[in-house]
């Protein structure tokens, strides 16, 4: 499996990594910018699968506080993060009213909002997440919103690594192993390269509290186009190849590094770093695939794995809001981040929260 680079913009495998200019993707004051001239010469720029527009909605009064984007795959999923991180930072509605999913009337994905935090669901695979980032950081920079974080909270398979295991992501690669999302654009292959925040990758990892009943760890993670065949899997509709392949692939992914498998870590690292906008991908493994492909764990055992991830993430949020003094620091909510001189400490090497 190699990288190839083709009449392409650029290769990740290589060290030619394109390097995004801070004015090219933020205006002075943090806010975001688009690198598309055509959209600011648009009357008004319809937001089609959000069901938002330029010209319809206030967007600025409506998101121009956001600071965290965090999307998974389900609507539910989203949904309980939500209430979750309303919670865990104290977010009070005005009487009378509830969480209201944003998107409803396109049908297609589901968002909420909880102060700073938008809570967005993807649905499954590359195109999916791909549309969706269009529009989102098109809605970011017509909201004005600094500065935005970007978080992937999802499942995936573990490559030696038991179910519930919390995996983020270092790098991304596709079934090839190569680092880029490639897509075809008038005809001709481009090549995107993948690549995530490596000190936000350090600052979520010190927030892993070594209480925590399961393991986070950190590694590659493959991004499939498909659950079944593209995963390697022997119990899809169809099956070419023995179970000794398999094992032969999946080891070999394990000997480059690989960790888990998803279905949208390139399209969203690669989509993120284009924009200029930090992100991580955060998932929890449902199974070893070294020892299987069904996901058999009961419905309640998953549902509980499933939140690991969205712990992980609040409480990098709750964290920043309090550093940013925007909650109180004996907090509200249940997270107790019982690792905070840690998560100091990587914050001062990294001099990040800026
Ligand atoms: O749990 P989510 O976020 O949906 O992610 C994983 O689950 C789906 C497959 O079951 C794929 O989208 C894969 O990436
Ligand atoms: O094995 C798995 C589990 C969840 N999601 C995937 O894409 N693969």
């Amino acid at each position: 499996m190699q990288c190839s680079t083709g009449n392409s913009q650029s290769c990740g495998n290589s060290n030619s990594e394109e390097n995004i200019k801070d004015d090219e993707v933020r205006y002075p004051d943090g806010s975001v910018k688009l690198r598309n001239p055509n959209i600011e010469l648009m009357d008004q720029d319809i937001l089609y699968h959000l069901a938002l527009g330029s010209g319809s909605h206030d967007l600025v009064e409506m998101f121009g506080d956001v600071k965290f984007v965090c999307m998974g795959g389900t609507p539910k999923r989203m949904e309980n993060f939500a209430h979750f991180m309303m919670k865990e930072i104290g977010h009070k509605l005005p009487t009378g009213t509830q969480l209201m999913d944003i998107c409803q009337y396109s049908y297609r994905y589901s968002m909420y909002k909880v102060g700073p935090i938008l809570s967005v669901s993807h649905g499954m695979g590359g195109p999916s997440i791909g549309i969706l980032l269009h529009e989102i950081i098109k809605l970011m920079y017509h909201a004005k919103c600094k500065d935005p974080i970007f978080f992937r909270i999802g499942t995936c398979g573990g490559i030696g690594l038991d179910g519930g295991t919390v995996v983020i992501s270092e790098d991304a690669v596709d079934g090839m192993l190569n680092r880029y999302y490639q897509v075809p654009i008038l005809g001709r292959i481009v090549k995107r390269p993948t690549r995530f925040d490596k000190k936000l990758i350090k600052e979520l990892k010190a927030l892993a509290d070594p209480e925590d009943p399961y393991d986070t760890v950190t590694g590659t993670t493959m991004c499939a186009d498909d659950f079944y065949e593209g995963q390697g899997r022997l119990d899809g509709a169809f099956c070419d190849y023995t179970e000794t392949e398999k094992m032969q692939f999946l080891e070999s992914l394990s000997a480059n590094g690989v960790r888990n498998i998803e279905m949208e870590a390139t399209v969203f690292s690669a989509l993120t770093n284009q924009a200029g906008i930090k992100a991580a991908d955060i998932c929890v493994t449902l199974l070893d695939r070294l020892k299987g492909d069904q996901v058999m764990a009961p419905k309640e055992v998953l549902n509980e794995w499933q939140v690991r991830p969205q712990i992980l993430v609040g409480r990098y949020i709750k964290r920043y809001l309090q550093m940013k003094g925007r909650i109180s620091l004996d907090g509200h909510g249940s997270i107790a981040v019982k690792s905070p001189r840690r998560f100091k400490l990587v914050q001062q090497e990294s001099q990040t929260f800026d």
